[in-house]
């Protein structure tokens, strides 16, 4: 897929990609991989291989909540940009590396107080994070081992399969409603294709977040299965699916996938202004204000 990472030189710049992680690269060898294969990555990913298997695992580590920041994007993108080029790598299983959270969605920090040139930036990483894991020709899996809010949610959606840890705290769901914002339409195709139009009518407008049980039965996720088997299980499911021919499976995967993507290519400019004009409303940055302060008096 031939998708520019339509970032400012500037910030990309700022990124140091392919930078070796501490410690991973101080010579500690990717899970399963054998001798000499060590883990990569950049300040917030960190990518453990496994060409033997052609599967990488990528982890999300932007801490304390995985918010999904300018940086944070880029270097994802990078990270994905790098294995999809990469003939070694069919499939890569996403999931994090801080203990409860897989993501807390976008980061409400790059849509307060920001000027429009800034949420248009934003905006368009976010636009392209969506494009390259939803368009992408590698079997993704989400090992979704936390609470996966909104942007979290769109992410995980964004996968072939979604296995969620079952512990009561974790839940899933675009939850945009509650901050007092809506989700954009191509957020709601991804929810309306996986769960059908009246769960997601119901789940859009309430802003629902699905515990583990919930999140099973209306099939935002795909399975749940104990916290510690969270791992092995999105392994087990990625040979299923490395299984068939990758041509068969990228071409199929295009076909359905293709006509919801195309929805916002044919209006990524228009979708960015129409964002840039949202998020600036008076209105909408009160919403906001107050969501974040209730997250700053939730700590006591
Ligand atoms: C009509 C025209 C329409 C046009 C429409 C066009 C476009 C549509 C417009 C807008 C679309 C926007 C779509 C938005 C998508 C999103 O993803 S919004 C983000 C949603 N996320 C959430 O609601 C999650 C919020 N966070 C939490 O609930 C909790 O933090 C938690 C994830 C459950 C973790 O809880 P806990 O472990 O207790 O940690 P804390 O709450 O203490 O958080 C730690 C610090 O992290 C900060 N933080 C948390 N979440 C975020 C976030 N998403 N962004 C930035 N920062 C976050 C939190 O404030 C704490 O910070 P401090 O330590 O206090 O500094």
């Amino acid at each position: 897929m031939a998708l520019t990472v339509g970032l400012r030189p500037l910030t990309r710049a700022l990124l140091r990609p392919w930078a070796r992680v501490p410690g991973a690269a101080l010579g500690r060898p990717a899970a399963g991989s054998g001798d000499g294969v060590r883990c990569f990555g950049s300040p917030r990913v960190l990518v453990e291989p496994d060409p033997a298997a052609g599967v990488a695992v990528m982890k999300m580590r932007n801490p304390p909540v995985n918010s999904l920041s300018l940086e944070f994007l880029t270097e994802l993108l990078i990270s994905l940009e790098k294995l999809e080029n990469d003939k070694t790598f069919r499939g890569i299983i996403i999931t994090s590396d801080c203990p409860g959270i897989f993501s807390a969605g976008l980061d409400l920090l790059e849509m307060y107080g920001r000027d429009p040139a800034h949420c248009a930036e934003y905006w368009k990483a976010v636009q392209e994070l969506w494009l390259r894991v939803y368009l992408s020709n590698l079997v993704v899996i989400g090992a979704i081992n936390g609470i996966s809010p909104a942007g979290g949610c769109l992410l995980s959606l964004s996968c072939d399969y979604r296995v969620l840890a079952n512990n009561p705290k974790y839940a899933i769901g675009l939850n945009e409603t509650l901050l007092g914002i809506i989700a954009p339409f191509w957020f709601k195709d991804v929810l309306v294709n996986t769960i059908g139009h009246r769960a997601a009518e119901r789940a859009l407008q309430l802003g629902f977040l699905f515990p583990p049980s919930d999140a099973l039965q209306v099939g935002i996720v795909d399975q749940v299965v104990p916290e510690d088997q969270v791992q092995s299980t999105a392994r087990s499911v990625m040979a299923q699916w490395l299984a068939i021919p990758d041509h068969a499976r990228q071409l199929t995967k295009n076909l359905v996938r293709k006509p919801t993507a195309d929805r916002l290519l044919q209006q990524r400019d228009a979708d960015i202004q129409n964002f840039v004009r949202f998020i600036s409303r008076d209105s909408i940055q009160k919403s906001l204000h107050v969501y974040l302060e209730k997250l700053k008096q939730k700590k006591g």
